[in-house]
């Protein structure tokens, strides 16, 4: 049973992860290089802990969450460490150098990499056997399906006791059978951001219709009835006839939409820069972080609901 976790890196996901753990009975210690996303991530606890107590979720008796500037502290004693740096491989690989000499040998790692592969980046540890990927989405402490991966070097107990620690939170591990770009869950939406930067890139719809078509349409009914199952209840035979031709119309594109590359380059990254596809307030951004949280919340329940029969 784990008892001890360090989270390295704090920014988007690390703050509700790190919180979820504690809530799960675990000593969290997390670190960040940049005191500020310390100090705003202890900022956004009081929302975090409140959406969770609105989950359902009572802080188990043992769990705390403590903030560090220093590396060796946070991993001191861990028997797991959860790199969650940006999705660089050279600064990553600087957190796993940085490990070395201050890690047990017996103590876990894994990555929150959105989908660079696993064994790309066991090249950068000493002990890529007791490393895999924990893949978990955004919002961390609301969204229950981690996804777990396996590289070339992962041995099956490290994989194994990373799916146990998650079944024990209460959360859904989800095993990824092969290492591919992505995994599983990124290349479903990547796919899908695709398809819809493109209908809007060409004028087919504007943003916020296509967020109403896709919110109101199949994200509403996928939430309910996963992709495999809806092709039985379309049909295969309708899927086969439709697919015929439509698949040889989708988005192939193998570079990145100037819709994107020319926010990006003009700095309007979305609600961290206060506008990307969409312009916002500060109040605005508030606003909405509150709104889409209960929304969740309560999809979330509606979604737990066992049958009624
Ligand atoms: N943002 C998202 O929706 C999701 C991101 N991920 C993945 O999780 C990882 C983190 O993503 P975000 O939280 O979005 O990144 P972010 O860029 O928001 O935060 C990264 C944090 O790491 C800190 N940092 C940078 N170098 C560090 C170092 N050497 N040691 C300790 N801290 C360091 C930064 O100060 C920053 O606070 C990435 O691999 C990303 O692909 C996974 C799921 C969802
Ligand atoms: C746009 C985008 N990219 C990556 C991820 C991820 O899971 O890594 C997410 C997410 O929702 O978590 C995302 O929205």
């Amino acid at each position: 049973m784990m008892k001890r976790i360090a989270v390295i890196g704090l920014g988007t996901m690390g703050p509700g992860m790190a919180q979820r753990l504690a809530q799960g009975g675990l000593v969290v210690t997390a670190f960040d290089t940049d005191g500020a996303q310390i100090e705003k991530a202890k900022a956004m606890l009081p929302l975090i802990t409140g959406v969770l107590d609105r989950l359902g979720i009572t802080p188990k008796p043992g769990g705390a969450l403590h903030f560090t500037t220093s590396l060796a502290d946070a991993v001191k004693d861990a028997d797991l460490v959860i790199e969650n740096v940006p999705e660089k491989i050279e600064i990553k690989a600087d957190v796993y150098r940085a490990l070395e000499g201050l890690i047990a040998s017996k103590t876990l790692v894994v990555s929150d990499t959105s989908g660079i592969p696993i064994s790309k980046l066991q090249e950068h540890l000493s002990h890529p056997e007791r490393f895999c990927g924990m893949h978990w989405s955004n919002p961390p402490h609301i969204i229950p399906m981690i996804e777990v991966i396996s590289g070339a070097k992962t041995a099956p107990e490290t994989a194994k006791a990373i799916v146990t620690l998650i079944e024990e939170l209460g959360l859904l591990p989800v095993v990824v059978n092969k290492d591919v770009p992505g995994f599983v869950e990124n290349r479903i939406l990547y796919a899908l951001l695709r398809e819809a930067v493109d209908l809007v890139e060409e004028g087919v719809i504007a943003p916020e219709a296509l967020d109403t078509c896709v919110s109101w349409g199949i994200g509403y009914k996928l939430s309910v009835i996963g992709p495999m199952a809806l092709l039985d209840v379309a049909g295969l035979d309708i899927y086969h006839s439709v697919a015929g031709f439509l698949n040889q119309e989708l988005s192939t594109r193998g570079d990145i939409a100037p819709f994107v590359t020319k926010r990006v380059a003009e700095k309007r990254l979305g609600l961290k820069t206060g506008g990307g596809v969409y312009a916002y307030t500060p109040e605005r951004i508030k606003e909405l972080g509150a709104e889409r949280a209960r929304k969740l919340v309560a999809v979330r329940r509606a979604l737990e609901e066992k049958d009624r029969t």
